[in-house]
């Protein structure tokens, strides 16, 4: 006999990297009993229905929202609003909606500003990605054993942030819970500001072709080509990203300049015991990362790995 599904009917909107991940992922762990999709383009739209991202893929927000138990927002962070807006009328009373942005306060403020009172709005973020887009860019274990970051608001009802936690963990995630000023702050300094330099150094690079005779990109090796994967990251979800956190990233910028003030500092006066400290330390720190993450990783594979074959075979 096989398990009921977590939620009778689901859906999705907007069918990126991120939309599109979340609807093969449920899929394949038939984790919806219908799964419903739709996307603002309608170009996506038919493309979802041509590789069957869901069971239907509806023409408008408002038309796919009807019934559901679920609606997750998977659209670049400035249309938060806009989805709120274009499904509020058609929300069964009861359901759970969230959804997947990389900022958390803005999202918040926008979305709530539409909802009705009787549904439970429980923002979320999966901290799992890549620097592509579209629906054909997804794939169902992106999120195993990733962290997906819930930021419920206060008074938000217990019962639907454990479902909404079952389909992170169900898909692979780990499920942490923090407010949203917290979650901003946090992922201005581990996400938004190396997005940040990325995009800087890309274009620095690129700027000095004249001087270098294309031989940055020709030569570039290690580090340089990690950055450019970075850069080639989607201009509009980024342009959101720096656009509704902007205090935070400000903030994180403030800091990080002072420290590249002091490491210039220390390269003008051949201070090597300055940069030797610095970069040790910074070499522990990545240490402790990955040791981190592969005693997490050696413990969570075997288990939602084995799930996710499960359900292939
Ligand atoms: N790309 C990444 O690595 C990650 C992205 N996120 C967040 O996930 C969200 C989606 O990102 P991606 O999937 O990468 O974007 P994407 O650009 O691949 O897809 C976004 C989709 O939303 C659709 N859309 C835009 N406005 C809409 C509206 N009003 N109604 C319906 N559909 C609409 C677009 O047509 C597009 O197909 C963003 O908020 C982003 O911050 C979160 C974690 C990682
Ligand atoms: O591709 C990468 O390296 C990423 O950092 C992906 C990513 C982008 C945005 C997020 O909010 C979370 C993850």
């Amino acid at each position: 006999m096989t398990d009921a599904p977590l939620f009778q009917r689901v859906t999705l909107i907007g069918l990126g990297l991120i939309g599109s991940s979340l609807a093969r992922g449920i899929q394949q762990l038939g984790l919806a009993g219908e799964l419903v999709a739709t996307d603002a383009s309608p170009e996506v739209r038919a493309r979802a229905a041509e590789i069957k991202l869901a069971d239907r893929i509806a023409d408008d927000n408002a038309s796919a929202v009807k019934a559901s138990d679920l609606i997750i927002s998977c659209v670049p962070v400035g249309r938060a609003g806009d989805v709120a807006q274009s499904i509020a009328p058609h929300l069964k009373p009861g359901a759970i909606i969230s959804d997947v942005g990389s900022v958390k306060a803005s999202v918040l403020a926008a979305m709530s500003e539409h909802l009705p009172d009787n549904v439970h709005f429980i923002p979320g973020h999966p901290v799992a990605g890549t620097e592509n887009s579209g629906p054909d860019s997804g794939f169902a274990e992106l999120f195993m054993n990733r962290w997906c970051i819930l930021t419920p608001p206060d008074g938000a009802d217990e019962a639907a942030v454990e479902k909404l936690s079952a389909l992170w963990s169900a898909l692979g995630a780990n499920v942490e819970i923090m407010g949203v000023a917290h979650h901003d702050l946090v992922l201005a300094v581990t996400s938004h500001l190396p997005h940040l330099i990325a995009y800087t150094i890309v274009g620095t690079a690129d700027e000095l072709e004249d001087v270098t005779h294309s031989e940055v990109l020709k030569f570039s090796a290690g580090g340089f080509r990690d950055f450019t994967r970075i850069a080639a990251s989607d201009p509009t979800m980024w342009r959101d990203v720096f656009l509704t956190n902007k205090d935070a990233v400000l903030e994180m910028l403030g800091a990080f300049q002072e420290d590249l003030s002091k490491l210039t500092r220390a390269i003008r006066r051949g201070d090597g015991e300055t940069l030797f400290e610095h970069f040790t330390r910074t070499r522990a720190i990545r240490r402790g990362i990955v040791s981190i993450g592969q005693d997490e990783a050696a413990a969570d594979f075997g288990r939602k790995h084995a799930a996710l074959k499960k359900k292939d075979s």
